[in-house]
């Protein structure tokens, strides 16, 4: 990690709830017309999602041609959303809605489609509303896959937030909302 991210001294790790499923459990999207989760949005990365050890998560990306951005090389806004996903994904043990304040992504090395990416996301802490994420990505499949190399890491900063703020949306909501944890209010 090559950028410049500094946690507060006094974070506090939340307790895992004690219904947690367990390392291997699936994590339902947190809402089916995510672009990033969602199993209702066609245009979307359908990213998958299961609960780790402890806080941390673990999250699957296909990269598929779509997400091109130099040849044959994905793009480093689809590894950015891929991070924000996971990253707001590893949040859910709150059980509480989350958005994004600040991402910060490291690329490592190039990534060329046709590979599957794992990340592995975690919360290092939280202060107040704040809650302080780490995660890395890694080839595990396809042409430079090789799982003891770190190909990218992200740090972010997400905000616990209430129902009023997706009240704001409600009027441009696309789809039926099902909010099984929360994240939308309408
Ligand atoms: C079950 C769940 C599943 C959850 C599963 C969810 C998965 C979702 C994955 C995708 C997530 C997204 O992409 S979400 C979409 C992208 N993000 C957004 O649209 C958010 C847009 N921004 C906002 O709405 C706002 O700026 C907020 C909510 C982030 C913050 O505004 P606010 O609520 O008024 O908070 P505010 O009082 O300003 O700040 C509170 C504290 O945070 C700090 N703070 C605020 N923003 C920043 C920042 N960018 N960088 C550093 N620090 C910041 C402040 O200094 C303060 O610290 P202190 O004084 O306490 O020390």
């Amino acid at each position: 990690m090559s950028g410049t991210w500094t946690l507060p001294d006094d974070l506090t790790l939340p307790k895992l709830p004690d219904d947690h499923p367990g390392a291997g459990a699936p994590i339902p999207s947190h809402w089916s017309k995510c672009f990033g989760c969602g199993d209702d949005q066609p245009a979307g990365m359908a990213m998958q999602f299961t609960f780790g050890e402890g806080l941390e998560i673990t999250g699957m990306l296909d990269v598929a041609n779509r997400y091109q951005g130099g040849p044959g090389f994905i793009h480093g806004g689809i590894l950015s959303t891929a991070f924000d996903e996971a990253q707001g994904m590893a949040c859910m043990v709150l059980r509480r809605p989350v958005v994004t304040g600040h991402l910060q992504i490291d690329f490592a090395k190039p990534i060329p489609l046709g590979s599957v990416l794992e990340l592995r996301a975690r919360i290092d802490g939280t202060v107040r509303r704040k809650v302080y994420t780490s995660a890395e990505a890694r080839i595990v499949e396809g042409p430079f896959a090789d799982p003891d190399v770190v190909v990218a890491t992200s740090r972010g900063l997400f905000l616990t937030v209430g129902a009023q703020h997706f009240d704001r949306a409600k009027d441009f909501v696309d789809g039926i909302p099902r909010s099984p944890h929360g994240t939308s209010s309408v």
